[in-house]
């Protein structure tokens, strides 16, 4: 029961995803129990926005892959209570490695955060 997409999980963030012309895509927005700081969408939960939607562009196109490594630059807050677009699409990789980059945009266009990351398939 997967906590970021599963519909079945009641504490879950139940994300839906879309797959065309080799971008992923989600959307989400965080409410007052996903706060870290006041007003701001916490870090550990962005960080399974950004993971969550690089596996899916895996796995949409038939392959399970788990996070080998990730990094994300935070470079401003993310504000809860507005639609974030969550997109990831591959940079390289050869064999079993992916690698993957995954951003979050706000509705005016900003991007607060990224993040890259290496896939292994299992
Ligand atoms: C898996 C479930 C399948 C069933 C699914 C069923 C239903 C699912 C439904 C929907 C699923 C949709 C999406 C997926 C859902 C959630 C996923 C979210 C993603 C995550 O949140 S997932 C959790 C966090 N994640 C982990 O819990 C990983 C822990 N870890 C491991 O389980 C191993 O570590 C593993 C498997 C990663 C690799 O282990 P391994 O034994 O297979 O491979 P090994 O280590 O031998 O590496 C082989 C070659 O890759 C090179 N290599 C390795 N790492 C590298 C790196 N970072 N950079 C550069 N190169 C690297 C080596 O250097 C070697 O290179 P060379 O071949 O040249 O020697």
């Amino acid at each position: 029961m997967c906590f970021a997409c599963s519909p079945r999980n009641p504490i879950g963030l139940h994300l839906q995803f879309s797959l065309e012309d080799g971008v992923c895509r989600t959307t989400f927005t965080a409410g007052e129990v996903h706060q870290g700081w006041n007003g701001c969408m916490h870090g550990g939960l962005i960080a399974t926005l950004l993971d969550e939607v690089m596996a899916q562009w895996l796995w949409l196109q038939g392959i399970a892959g788990m996070t080998a490594e990730m990094t994300t630059r935070f470079s401003r807050p993310v504000p809860v209570g507005v639609p974030l677009e969550v997109t990831a699409r591959q940079t390289g990789g050869r064999g079993r490695l992916f690698e993957l980059a995954a951003e979050i945009a706000l509705p005016d266009g900003q991007v607060p955060v990224h993040a890259r990351a290496k896939f292994l398939k299992v």
